[in-house]
């Protein structure tokens, strides 16, 4: 089945006062439907860009300048091209940190989600819209319908305001849906609502209306947890792709094995942060950007573009030392041999 959302080899930039910043470079991503992808990495990655330019969304100095982004096969992002407002809203929905906060506090629950829908399925009549707004807002897990609908954002929780976003944004029964750091937040039982109800609509999608999801994070264990799939981003470039289970099990980026290790653990195993921060990444970076803060560096890292290591699992990594013996041994060689 092809993929419901498509990036390939997209390259974004920023026009800056100190010259012009590759913010994604080369991103290769595909979703398909039913299907939930992870994207993680630190703060400051490129994960939101990435997304942003999905939704047509980027700043006034940043535009793709090199690939593509397809929705349901039709191009939407390119250099020269964009259509995203053709998807957004109906076929691309997203729901963004503190997105509950920007729900109009001066109208009600129903009138917000009655102007989305006759926005985006102006082919329904009224009685339609409104049985796929109470039904929506059935499936957020609300049992008092009615009251929830007539209700202004003050006078629902946090939590509550956060799953009214969520139905605003698949209202529409998107093909895709983009979730960015939503629930960052919240507090963790509020959470862990939330992710269980996203968890809940593509499971129950995947038979029905077939909704893939972008869970954009920087919460690796997070991720591990509601995701197929997980494509870990660092300085602008993917590093490493895989299986949730395989990637977080057997992580074979060294960037992704810091990540885990900079998790805090209840066995009082060592915690360890990662050296160094990431770099601003102008237009010409020789070899593998993560090298200046990776322990396992070699001369050949940073000499030029390093190839996908295809890995057992059906993953890859972009790393030379990927493909190593045992979970996670993405060493050089002559370490290996040390
Ligand atoms: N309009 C802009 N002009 C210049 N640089 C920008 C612009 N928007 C974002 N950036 C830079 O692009 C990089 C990627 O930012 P982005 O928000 O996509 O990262 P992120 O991984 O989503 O981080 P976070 O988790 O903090 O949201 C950062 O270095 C950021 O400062």
């Amino acid at each position: 089945m092809s993929p419901v959302l498509e990036l390939r080899g997209l390259t974004i930039e920023a026009a800056t006062a100190g010259g012009r910043h590759v913010l994604a470079d080369g991103v290769d991503l595909s979703l398909a439907a039913g299907e939930t992808l992870g994207l993680i990495g630190e703060s400051g990655s490129g994960k939101t860009t990435t997304v942003r330019s999905v939704l047509g969304l980027l700043d006034r100095n940043v535009a793709v300048s090199a690939g593509e982004v397809r929705v349901l096969g039709e191009l939407i992002q390119a250099p020269g091209v964009q259509a995203a407002g053709r998807v957004r809203g109906r076929h691309v929905g997203m729901v963004f940190q503190g997105a509950s906060s920007s729900l109009d506090p001066l109208m009600t629950v129903r009138r917000q989600l009655r102007e989305v829908a006759r926005t985006h399925l102006p082919r329904l009549s009224r009685a339609e819209r409104d049985a796929r707004i109470a039904g929506v807002i059935a499936r957020m897990g609300f049992t008092e319908v009615d009251r929830v609908l007539d209700s202004f954002p003050h006078q629902l929780s946090g939590g509550m305001r956060q799953r009214i976003a969520i139905a605003l944004a698949v209202v529409t029964e998107p093909e895709v849906l983009i979730t960015d750091e939503c629930t960052s937040a919240l507090d963790v039982t509020t959470q862990a609502e939330v992710v269980g109800l996203l968890a809940s609509l593509t499971a129950a999608s995947s038979r029905g209306t077939g909704m893939g999801m972008v869970f954009v994070t920087h919460d690796l264990m997070l991720a591990g947890e509601i995701c197929d799939r997980i494509a870990v981003m660092y300085a602008g470039q993917i590093v490493e792709v895989g299986a949730a289970r395989e990637l977080i099990t057997a992580p074979r980026h060294p960037y992704t094995r810091a990540l885990l290790a900079a998790i805090p653990r209840w066995d009082g195993g060592e915690v360890r942060a990662i050296d160094g921060t990431a770099p601003r990444v102008t237009e010409d970076w020789p070899g593998c950007r993560f090298a200046p803060r990776c322990p396992r560096a070699e001369q050949i890292c940073r000499a030029g573009e390093v190839p996908w290591a295809p890995l057992p699992g059906g993953g890859r990594a972009r790393c030379h030392f990927a493909a190593g013996d045992g979970p996670g041994a993405a060493v050089p060689a002559s370490s290996a041999r040390r």
